[in-house]
C-alpha cells in the first residue's frame, strides 16, 4: 500500500459548533462559540496565552463536553486523532508504542510491525524504534505521535500547539509531516502562536482571545484584509488581551 494513498473519496463532514461555550465553577473560560469547519482544510487555531485554544480543541475533538450548545458532525463521524504538546507515549520501545496503537484498532499481528515501520520511516525515526519512546527527545516525541496518528488513517486531525516547544529543524519535519496528512486528504485543525507557521500552512485561520472567537476566515483575507482591531493587531505583533 502507497502510504500517501489517499483516504476514502467520501467527503469528510462538516464539523459545526453550535453555541459552544465552557464554564468551570461558574465562570466562563470559552464564551459561545459558533464556528463550521469543512471540507479537506488547514485551520489554524490562533490567539495568545489562555485564549481558549486548547478548550477549543478539546470540545471539537469530543474529549470535553460542552456546558452549553453542541458539536455536531453534518453527517458521518469521521475517523479523528488528536497530537499535544507533549505527546502521550507509553513505557515501551519506539516500535511497541505504534505496534501497542495498531493491535487496539485491530490491525492484524503480522502486519503491525511492517506498517509501524513504513511509518516510524515515514517520519524520520527509523533508526530509534528500539529506543524507549520516553528517552526521545522533544521532537522525536512529537514526530513519534505523528506516527501513531498517521495508522490511525484519520479524516480528521486535530494538532495542539504540536511544535510551540520545538527548534526551527524539528519545526520543519512536523510542518512537512502536516502537509503529508493534508496530501492524503485529512483535514487539519491546528493551534498555534507562530503567524509565520500559519502564513505557510493555513488555509483559513480562527482567531482567539479572552475565551472568545474574534475572527474566521480564509487565510489570504485574514492577513490581508483582517476585519477585526483585535486581528491587525495580532498579525502587527502587538499584545492583545
Ligand atoms: N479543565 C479546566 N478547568 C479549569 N480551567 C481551565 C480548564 N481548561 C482550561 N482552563 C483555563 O481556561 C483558559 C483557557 O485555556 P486554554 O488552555 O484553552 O488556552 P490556550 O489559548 O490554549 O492557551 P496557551 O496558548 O497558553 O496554551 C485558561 O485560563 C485556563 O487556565
Amino acid at each position: 500500500m502507497n502510504e500517501l494513498t489517499r483516504l476514502d473519496a467520501t467527503p469528510i463532514s462538516p464539523l459545526a459548533l453550535e453555541g459552544v461555550g465552557f464554564s468551570h465553577r461558574g465562570q466562563p473560560l470559552l464564551h459561545p462559540v459558533d464556528l463550521r469547519l469543512t471540507g479537506c482544510h488547514c485551520t489554524l487555531v490562533m490567539g495568545p496565552n489562555g485564549a481558549g485554544k486548547s478548550l477549543l480543541m478539546r470540545l471539537a475533538h469530543g474529549l470535553l463536553a460542552p456546558t452549553t450548545g453542541r458539536v455536531r458532525w453534518e453527517g458521518r463521524p469521521p475517523r479523528q486523532a488528536m497530537v499535544f504538546q507533549r505527546p502521550v507515549l507509553l513505557r515501551r520501545s519506539a516500535l511497541a508504542n505504534l505496534t501497542y496503537a495498531l493491535a487496539i484498532a485491530g490491525t492484524p499481528r503480522r502486519q503491525r510491525k511492517p506498517l509501524a515501520r513504513e511509518a516510524l520511516a515515514r517520519f524520520g525515526l527509523a533508526a530509534l524504534e528500539a529506543r524507549p519512546a520516553r528517552v526521545l527527545s522533544g521532537g522525536e516525541q512529537q514526530r513519534l505521535a505523528l506516527a501513531r496518528a498517521w495508522l490511525a488513517r484519520p479524516e480528521v486531525l486535530f494538532l495542539d500547539e504540536p511544535t510551540s516547544a520545538l527548534d526551527p529543524a524539528a519545526i520543519k519535519a512536523v510542518e512537512d509531516a502536516v502537509r503529508d496528512f493534508h496530501r492524503r486528504g485529512t483535514r487539519i485543525v491546528m493551534t498555534s502562536h507562530d503567524l509565520n507557521q500559519a502564513r505557510r500552512l493555513a488555509d483559513d485561520i480562527v482567531l482567539m482571545a479572552d475565551g472568545r472567537l474574534i475572527e474566521h476566515g480564509p487565510s489570504e483575507t485574514f492577513f490581508t484584509a483582517p476585519a477585526s482591531p483585535e486581528a491587525r493587531a495580532f498579525i502587527r505583533g502587538e499584545l492583545i488581551w
